[in-house]
């Protein structure tokens, strides 16, 4: 048999990632993933001479279009760029650069700015010392590696986006070698406005620290793509004369003009344009410098941080620096979510370079001393760029940290205590266990320290999701809202991996609430004719909820809901320690809940007349009194002629009376049966919390 060649092992993988990629269940977080390993997988043949430049230059131009194209398409079923409202929450809504944003920056103001001018003076003592004349390889539009120049230390010159950005000009500067240098005084028009340069022997930029040696061999120094110029010239070397200060101090400018650009230029990969602008990429040959990853996005933020020109960070940059300043020590909380929980979130912090991979980290906004989030970045590599990746999710997949931001974090209305009628001892143990230690943990430890795990049950519609959420709002944690039975349907197989993840997610946000409703369907009693995959859920789960509710650490609380809580596996049910019971509403409860939902409506309801619906509703859930109002509001509308609906101002509706409530009890029906009550009863007096 034939043995497969490395090309055609290549070539295989080539075709089987294309099927991938086009098959229609690729998500655009794999789809980037697989573009930026095509990418990854071309700069390796080029480097091993197995492809020509023109080959790679193509290729790479077109992957990374592909690429970028994902990247920030606002599209979300195609793209990635939804996380720009969690970036911009994590950035302190920062502007991120959106194609609505436009630069500040002008023409006019740009040399003044200090760090400009500081460029300029690089530049000019660049080339008094000559730097890297012959071997400095022009790395498209994006870098110069300078690893070879003898007895000079090995540096990246330009490390910082607003760098790269200069050698997007040193670029241009290659393919025009031969035409600046005659023309001094366009490069001295441009520098007019700039002081003269002191020439000293340390002027390369804090900058400018060297990256080399984080860098695998055979990478090249960043740059994928270069400028058309660039492209068209035959020669990848730099020109020695194209360092001359002035036409670096040039490239600067226009790098620094061209960064305020349109929104089409920002939304190119590594500097590749679109169409119009188009920029082709120029490849050097290899010299052991610096991965594109590495000099490109992540080894120069904090470089990137003091240098680039102030009030000019993307989003993703400044929440780059948001978190190196956080994780120095600096607690602060998150912004709160919709219910008032604090709202994290993923993703906004991935890298987009080809090693990146979509590994949404977990930054931890509030500073808490369990370690709860916090950002802890990888240690760099090749492979593993600085990326902030909470070491507690590197072993769960990043689609699902994704699918958890994405679909269990909850969002709604916010709900207040006074919006749960009734249950006034369910509600006062939640606030003793759930509100008050989150808010007061330094009170709470010891014999104190809050359950765990608590569960609540009753009769269907009678608040217990209305519960969940109200702890959501109330206690500032960060809030899980998961429906049990989507996970043993909607992520049918990897069910139990959602739940590691889900757990996994949650330490790294503590404190956390997870709340999963219809609990009894993802731990119900394990039995024979039991599914494989529902007992493999049932059992990761029950693992994850030891280690959360034994861990004195962890601030997690789970809260399950259920209206069948004898369905519930025993041994989760010991580990919901606090099996609180959500009757019916009573009588107090039911007036509650009319009045309440009254008062928002054109109504003419008397005091007398509220009691009688409430006599006439024993019986009634939460729900269904609420169905009954709705009913009852569509008493006015039905009295009148169908004629008149097209017409009728809505001041002209009369307002809901007694009798559309008369009506309303003739269809409305309460949904729990006397039989269903007495087995909440006796469940809540063999295994509840109640009084
Ligand atoms: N105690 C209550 N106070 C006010 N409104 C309530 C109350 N209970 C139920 N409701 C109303 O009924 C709706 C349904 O309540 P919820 O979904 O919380 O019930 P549940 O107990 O979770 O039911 P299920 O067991 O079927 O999931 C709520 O959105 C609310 O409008
Ligand atoms: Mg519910």
């Amino acid at each position: 048999m034939e043995t497969p060649t490395h090309s055609t092992v290549h070539l295989s993988d080539w075709q089987k990632s294309y099927f991938a990629i086009t098959s229609g269940t690729c998500t655009p977080g794999q789809k980037a993933d697989e573009y930026r390993a095509k990418i990854l997988r071309i700069q390796y043949a080029w480097a091993n001479s197995e492809i020509s430049q023109v080959c790679a230059a193509n290729l790479f131009k077109k992957y990374a279009e592909k690429y970028s194209a994902i990247i920030d398409s606002d599209n979300i079923e195609t793209g990635l760029n939804n996380y720009a409202e969690n970036i911009l929450t994590l950035a302190k809504c920062q502007q991120n650069d959106s194609d609505k944003w436009q630069s500040a920056l002008t023409a006019d103001n740009v040399f003044e700015l200090k760090c400009v001018q500081e460029r300029m003076q690089a530049g000019r003592k660049f080339q008094s010392t000559q730097m890297a004349p012959t071997d400095a390889c022009v790395l498209a539009d994006k870098g110069v590696s300078a690893s070879a120049a003898p007895g000079l230390p090995k540096r990246n010159i330009f490390s910082s986006a607003g760098e790269t950005e200069l050698c997007a000009g040193s670029a241009k500067c290659a393919s025009r070698g031969p035409d600046l240098p005659e023309h001094p005084s366009s490069s001295k028009s441009l520098q007019s406005s700039v002081p003269p340069a002191t020439k000293t022997s340390d002027t390369l930029p804090a900058s400018s620290a060297p990256l080399n040696e984080q860098v695998p061999r055979g990478f090249q120094a960043t740059p994928l793509f270069g400028s058309k110029e660039a492209a068209s010239s035959s020669s990848l070397q730099m020109p020695s004369n194209c360092h001359d200060g002035q036409n670096l101090s040039l490239s600067s400018q226009s790098a620094i003009l061209a960064r305020s650009a349109s929104s089409g230029k920002r939304k190119a990969f590594y500097g590749l344009a679109d169409e119009g602008s188009t920029v082709i990429p120029s490849l050097a040959p290899c010299q052991p410098s610096i991965s594109t990853e590495t000099s490109s996005f992540s080894g120069n933020r904090n470089r990137n941080e003091e240098s680039s020109v102030p009030g000019f960070r993307t989003a993703k940059e400044q929440l780059w620096v948001d978190q190196q300043k956080k994780s120095q020590n600096l607690p602060q909380r998150a912004p709160v979510s919709s219910y008032g929980g604090v709202k994290k979130s993923l993703g906004a912090g991935r890298s987009r370079g080809p090693f990146g991979k979509f590994v949404p980290p977990v930054p931890k906004q509030d500073g808490n001393e369990n370690g709860g989030a916090q950002y802890k970045p990888h240690a760099r590599g090749p492979t593993d760029p600085s990326l902030p990746v909470d070491e507690r999710l590197k072993n769960i997949e990043p689609k699902m940290v994704e699918l958890i931001m994405h679909e269990i974090m909850d969002h709604g209305p916010p709900v207040n205590w006074d919006d749960i009628a009734g249950v006034e001892f369910a509600k006062a143990t939640i606030k003793e266990i759930v509100v008050w230690p989150m808010l007061r943990p330094d009170i709470f430890t010891g014999l104190r320290g809050p359950p765990k795990g608590i569960l609540l049950f009753g009769p269907p519609g009678t608040g217990k999701t209305l519960i969940g959420k109200c702890i959501a709002c109330q206690s500032g944690a960060t809030f899980f809202s998961i429906s049990a039975s989507s996970l043993t349907s909607k992520w049918v197989g990897e069910g139990e991996k959602m739940v590691r993840a889900l757990f996994a997610v949650a330490r790294c946000q503590q404190p956390a609430v997870i709340f999963i409703d219809e609990i009894d369907s993802l731990l119900s009693q394990r039995g024979d004719g039991e599914h494989e995959s529902s007992r493999r859920i049932k059992t990761e789960f029950l693992v994850q909820l030891d280690g959360a509710t034994t861990s004195s650490e962890d601030r997690i609380l789970v809260v399950g809901a259920t209206n069948r809580p004898q369905e519930i596996d025993e041994a989760a049910r010991r580990r919901l320690v606090k099996r609180l019971y959500i009757p019916l509403p009573e009588a107090s409860a039911r007036r509650q809940i009319v009045t309440r939902l009254m008062s928002k409506e054109h109504c003419s309801l008397n005091e007398e007349e509220i009691e009688l619906i409430v006599k006439r509703t024993n019986g009634f859930s939460g729900a269904d009194m609420t169905q009954l109002c709705r009913e009852a509001s569509l008493g006015p509308i039905r009295s009148l002629q169908s004629m008149d609906i097209a017409t009728i101002m809505p001041d002209q509706v009369r307002p809901i009376a007694f009798l559309d409530f008369e009506s309303a009890l003739r269809t409305v029906r309460p949904s729990v049966s006397s039989k269903d009550l007495e087995l909440y009863e006796t469940w809540n007096q063999t295994f509840g919390c109640g009084r």
